[in-house]
């Protein structure tokens, strides 16, 4: 089995992941908290309050996390494309596979990754919530303390299986839509690139971005439900499922409820995902 796609995986991953992480505490604050006018009220008001960490809080979790969720999902994602097609990552610019097969690996990909996302996906979603300045003295603590702390209350209070709290959400937020994503990606490399030729770096640029925008505007909606579901058990909202999560936020909020965060998510997709996927070919190229 090549381990590079894995080590690729995870080194673009990082690279993604800093980068997007303060518009990611936007997203998640928008998709929970009903408080905020729109993004840039939430902006101010997060910066006003916290200062600028206010927008990093929650990421040394990710960074850690990074390593073996993104290399899950492109390891996974080129092996499922190797038993498929028996063509290695070098190969396929000679012998594209098909888009059926792309997708299917995506998916592949989407739905282990998911599993191995989740713990480190909630107690991510708990700390961006936590809107308490850095402790002073005289100032109320805030819940959680940081991510060990927060794992070890959850798993007290909630039990081993509070960790896994919106897992299910999460695995039908990303097996389609990480099929979208590597299709997307796929489509529009395969457009401007002659046949057996790699693509430029701007065109994985342009590419990577818009898989990114493409797959997070369809999750967005499994997004909202997700995040809300990670933050019940706090005390506020309970749900008793999925469907009971969206039912009652639509009633409660109307439809536009499922598209909270689409733009923040969007704009953030791009160079996200540009950085993810064009050091992604890089690596694997110099390694070729
Ligand atoms: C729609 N979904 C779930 C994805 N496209 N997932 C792939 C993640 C890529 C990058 N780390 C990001 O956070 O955008």
């Amino acid at each position: 089995m090549p381990v590079e796609e894995f080590v690729a995986g995870w080194v673009s991953g990082a690279l993604g992941l800093v980068l997007g992480h303060p518009f990611d505490t936007v997203k998640v604050r928008l998709q929970t908290q009903s408080t905020y006018r729109g993004i840039i009220d939430c902006m101010v008001r997060t910066y006003r309050r916290e200062s600028v960490l206010g927008f990093f809080k929650g990421m040394s979790f990710p960074i850690a996390s990074i390593a073996v969720v993104n290399s899950v999902l492109f390891g996974v994602y080129s092996n499922a494309l190797l038993l498929l097609t028996a063509t290695s990552h070098h190969e396929r610019r000679l012998q594209p596979p098909s888009y059926t097969h792309v997708f299917i690996a995506g998916c592949t990909g989407g739905f282990l990754q998911a599993y191995c996302l989740a713990p480190f996906d909630l107690i991510k979603v708990r700390l961006q919530n936590q809107t308490e300045p850095r402790a002073r003295p005289g100032s109320p603590p805030p819940r959680y303390r940081g991510p060990v702390h927060c794992a070890a209350s959850i798993f007290q209070e909630e039990g081993p299986r509070g960790l896994f709290r919106g897992a299910w959400a999460l695995t039908l937020r990303d097996t389609p839509t990480l099929g979208i994503y590597f299709v997307t990606y796929e489509w529009l490399c395969r457009q401007s690139t002659p046949d057996g030729q790699n693509p430029s770096s701007a065109t994985v640029l342009v590419a990577g971005g818009f898989a990114g925008i493409a797959s997070w505007v369809t999750a967005t909606p499994l997004d909202v439900v997700k995040s809300r579901m990670q933050m019940a058990g706090l005390g506020q909202r309970e749900f008793q499922g999925l469907l009971d999560c969206m039912v009652s936020s639509a009633r409660q909020e109307g439809l536009g409820v499922f598209f909270r965060g689409l733009t923040i998510n969007s704009a953030r997709a791009f160079p996200v995902n540009a950085v993810t996927f064009l050091s992604y070919e890089y690596l694997l190229h110099a390694w070729g």
